[in-house]
């Protein structure tokens, strides 16, 4: 087994997913994840992650393109893919009557060369709900008992579904803990997500999907990078936008006024501010409420999303970002 560190463990190529009543969710995808990487999928809903990681699983046939893990096609080669790699799908959909226990039991009966059930669930702390029916979990256990069978077969390549969806602060980071546990011994992790923190914090590297398509892709610095830096403040009593110095000349890319308080983005955080503080400086006056600050992946998300949907409306073709 080849276990090169920068061997490419998912790698997938223009890949298309089609419905049957002929819609398109996956509209021509290429991204690829390294061996011992967590790669986020982000998106809206109906971006198309679902339908993504069911592919990557072999759950489902593309209608075109190419997806690789392991090396192998998951779909056609499913017997050399499968026992690799740990599935935490949406919804479990295991028999609810049966304790979480005999769920485990049941379901290591099914992986070869199974970690022992209990210790799998004490690891995503749930050993004290072993006797439990799965019927009576809340959602957030229920969601930790779907990582425990994920991770029975001690995989190689983990593919987790919105794994802390229903889960509270404290679930949310204990799963994050483990992720990072795994990560560091070596497993390959692609999880989709919801929460842009959680990305932000846990993903090596993340794309963000819109509307079957991935309109940025990086690492979460390099994505939120790409996105404009926003500088707030009070316009001083007595003055006006026009008696600032030329926005262009600050490097400013957009702004708007509300009242007083001045928003300006840039790209040039460093010069914007710079020139702005010398300003004030010169002028005597105060910036009130001064607030300078690079764009965090939220705001990249959501502007990535207004872009793409604003791109979208003018025309079909698609912007390329590097991944
Ligand atoms: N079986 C199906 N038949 C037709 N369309 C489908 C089917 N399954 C999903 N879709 C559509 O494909 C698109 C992508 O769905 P998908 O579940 O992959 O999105 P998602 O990014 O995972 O969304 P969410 O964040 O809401 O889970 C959606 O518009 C959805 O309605």
């Amino acid at each position: 087994m080849d276990r090169n560190e920068h061997e490419h463990v998912i790698e997938v190529t223009d890949l298309r997913r089609v419905y049957g009543g002929g819609f398109e969710a996956v509209r021509g995808i290429t991204f690829s994840v390294a061996r011992g990487e967590v790669f986020a999928l982000l998106g809206t809903n109906g971006a198309g992650k679902t339908s993504t990681v069911e592919l990557l699983e072999g759950l489902a046939r593309p209608a075109s393109g190419r997806v690789r893990v392991l090396g192998h096609d998951p779909y056609a080669e499913r017997d050399a893919v499968r026992p690799r790699t740990g599935v935490m799908l949406q919804e479990g959909g295991f028999p609810s009557e049966l304790t979480v226990a005999e769920t485990a039991r049941m379901w290591a009966g099914c992986v070869s060369g199974a970690r022992p059930p209990a210790e799998v669930l004490d690891r995503v702390g749930l050993a004290g709900k072993t006797g439990v029916r799965v019927k009576q979990l809340s959602g957030g256990e229920r969601r930790r008992l779907d990582l425990a069978l994920a991770l029975l077969g001690d995989p190689e390549v983990l593919f987790l579904d919105e794994p802390t969806t229903g889960l509270d602060a404290e679930g949310r980071r204990d799963t994050w803990e483990l992720v990072r546990g795994l990560r560091d011994a070596g497993t390959t992790v692609l999880l989709t997500t919801h929460y842009l923190e959680e990305a932000e914090g846990l993903a090596d590297r993340l794309a963000i999907l819109h509307e079957g398509r991935i309109a940025a892709a990086g690492t979460p610095a390099e994505v939120t990078a790409a996105q404009p830096s926003r500088i707030t403040f009070e316009l001083p009593e007595g003055y006006f936008l026009g008696d600032l110095p030329p926005l262009g000349e600050l490097g400013v890319s957009g702004h708007e006024v509300d009242g007083r308080v001045v928003r300006l983005r840039t790209r040039q955080l460093q010069r914007a501010a710079t020139r702005l503080l010398v300003w004030a400086e010169g002028a005597g006056v105060e910036l009130r409420g001064l607030d300078v600050r690079s764009a965090s992946l939220e705001e990249a998300f959501l502007g990535i999303a207004r872009e793409a949907s604003a791109a979208g409306e003018q025309s079909t073709e698609h912007k390329e970002y590097a991944a």
